[in-house]
């Protein structure tokens, strides 16, 4: 398969147009790194289905590429029963009822809702496109005024900003998917909603009694996970910037500098983020981008994204593969030609380095590289740590992490300009740093008389112990 060079990742999301075994391989070898799998979407046998297909195709083809289930956690959804959906128009008087048994027009399973709600409070179906004002409460119905009407599909998301609802994550819906999903090895949940880093801490303590390799992600998309931002980055594994919700429950007018702000935290703890939703949201319907989303992606890019995520456009849109060929191009254009612009825009400051040696060995071996030109940076890594503090610095070389540890190699697929390789596991670090070199060799990406610089630790294959950089000529 031919291998793209796009250092900006990109992750699709699953849907019932790109479900077949072939589709995927195609979205694959149009420059697909993850595969991101909604837990809100899918009934739990389907989506145990879907990950044990996505798994088989990447052992076939032999690929880093990572999985994300997304968890639902506290996101609020629309609930039809009967029909699959209904039409709403402006200055239309309908019924919302918090449980089944009463009668309604769309029903929005929490209980009590109706105790929180108060008239004028806006009721925001489907990422806001349609909009409800609250009228009054009548027992268990929520009579709403449309103001902005549409189609209102089953499982459409809600957002109601002006509350703040009670809930635990994770929820019932997240354990079941968890436990339903932990024989399987997934690369990261992404938790929806967060609000704050005790969540984080919840979640990661109950998946960790299962499963203490797979990484979680936390999706920003409300205020008050901004009010912890820090914390959030620091306690996950990396963030997405789930502009979706996001849009909703701040503004869209804040969007632009929200996105670089928590861009910024993540890097500050050597963490991916992946900015989600719309980016190319017209290729739903063409099979080419405006020129706005064309200047979107490239923004994402200048703005420190590891990784570019698409949701509707592949989930539901008319041109999937079309859509990731698209993002592909428009990132290697931007990847190849940045360095034409003077201030250079993908470079970021040094970081302070404290005590933290392995901050200072990826800090050092970028500075080194640049200094020399060398072809790569090679980290021999068992978490993925030093690959991803040296991908902070967005090195003009190749950054090729070589680690034994399966779930390693698939979780740096999301994370800049890392290319992961998989290798035997050596204790003899002698030993490992040429076997290193050889197999970068084998795969072509350097070439005898290339100067490489190397990192590795003692001892070999146990996480935080990179301590040594080697500079070396590869024979
Ligand atoms: N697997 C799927 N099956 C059917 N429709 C889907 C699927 N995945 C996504 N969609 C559709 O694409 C839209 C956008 O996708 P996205 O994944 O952002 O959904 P979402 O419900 O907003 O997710 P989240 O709750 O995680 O924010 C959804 O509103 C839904 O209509
Ligand atoms: C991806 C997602 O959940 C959002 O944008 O809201």
């Amino acid at each position: 398969m031919k291998r793209h060079m796009n250092r900006t990742k990109i992750i699709c999301s699953l849907g019932p147009k790109i479900e077949e075994p072939e589709t995927i391989v195609k979205l694959i070898e149009a420059g697909v790194n993850a595969i991101r799998i909604s837990g809100a979407h899918y009934p739990l046998e389907k989506l145990v289905e879907l990950v044990l297909r996505v798994k088989e195709i990447k052992s076939d083809l032999n690929i880093p590429l990572a999985i994300l289930v997304d968890l639902p956690g506290t996101k609020l959804r629309v609930k039809l029963f009967e029909k699959e959906e209904i039409e709403v128009k402006e200055s239309q008087k309908i019924i919302i009822a918090t449980e089944e048994s009463v009668e309604a027009d769309l029903w929005i399973l929490y209980k009590n809702l109706h105790e929180y709600l108060k008239p004028g409070h806006p009721v925001l179906i489907d990422d806001g496109r349609i909009r409800l004002n609250v009228v009054r409460n009548v027992g268990k119905k929520i009579e709403c005024e449309v103001m902005i009407g549409g189609s209102i599909k089953n499982g459409h998301g809600v957002n109601i900003p002006e509350t703040d609802l009670p809930g635990e994550v994770p929820t019932k819906q997240d354990r079941e998917i968890i436990e339903a999903c932990v024989n399987y090895e997934i690369d990261y949940f992404c938790v929806s909603f967060v609000k704050s880093s005790r969540e984080i801490r919840n979640m990661r303590k109950f998946i960790n009694s299962f499963d203490e390799n797979t990484g979680i992600l936390a999706k920003i998309e409300t205020k008050k996970a901004l009010d912890d931002l820090d914390q959030i980055c620091k306690e996950s594994d990396g963030i997405i910037v789930a502009r979706g919700d996001l849009a909703v429950e701040t503004s869209m007018e804040e969007l632009p500098v929200i996105q670089k702000k928590v861009i910024e935290a993540a890097a500050a703890f050597g963490k991916p983020a992946i900015v989600a939703t719309e980016i190319l949201k017209s290729m739903m319907e063409n099979p080419y981008p405006s020129r706005a989303e064309v200047m979107d992606v490239a923004n994402a890019i200048l703005d420190g994204a590891d990784a570019l995520l698409l949701t509707a456009e592949t989930a539901v849109g008319k041109y999937p593969i079309e859509t990731v060929e698209t993002m592909r191009r428009i990132i290697e254009n931007v990847e190849n030609h940045v360095s034409q612009i003077k201030s250079s825009l993908l470079q970021r400051h040094l970081q302070e380095v404290h005590d933290d040696l392995s901050q200072a060995i990826a800090k050092s071996s970028f500075e080194i590289a640049q200094e020399i030109g060398a072809k790569a940076i090679i980290t021999s890594t068992a978490s993925g740590s030093t690959a991803r503090r040296v991908s902070y610095y967005r090195p003009n070389c190749l950054i090729l992490a070589t680690t034994p540890r399966e779930r390693t190699y698939h979780q740096l697929s999301i994370v800049w300009g890392v290319v992961p390789i998989l290798m035997p596991e050596i204790l003899d670090v002698d030993l490992m740093i040429p076997v290193a070199v050889e197999k970068a060799k084998q795969l072509g990406y350097v070439e005898s008389s290339d100067v490489v610089v190397v990192t590795a630790g003692m001892p070999a294959g146990v996480t935080g112990t990179t301590n040594l950089i080697k500079a070396h000529v590869v024979e």
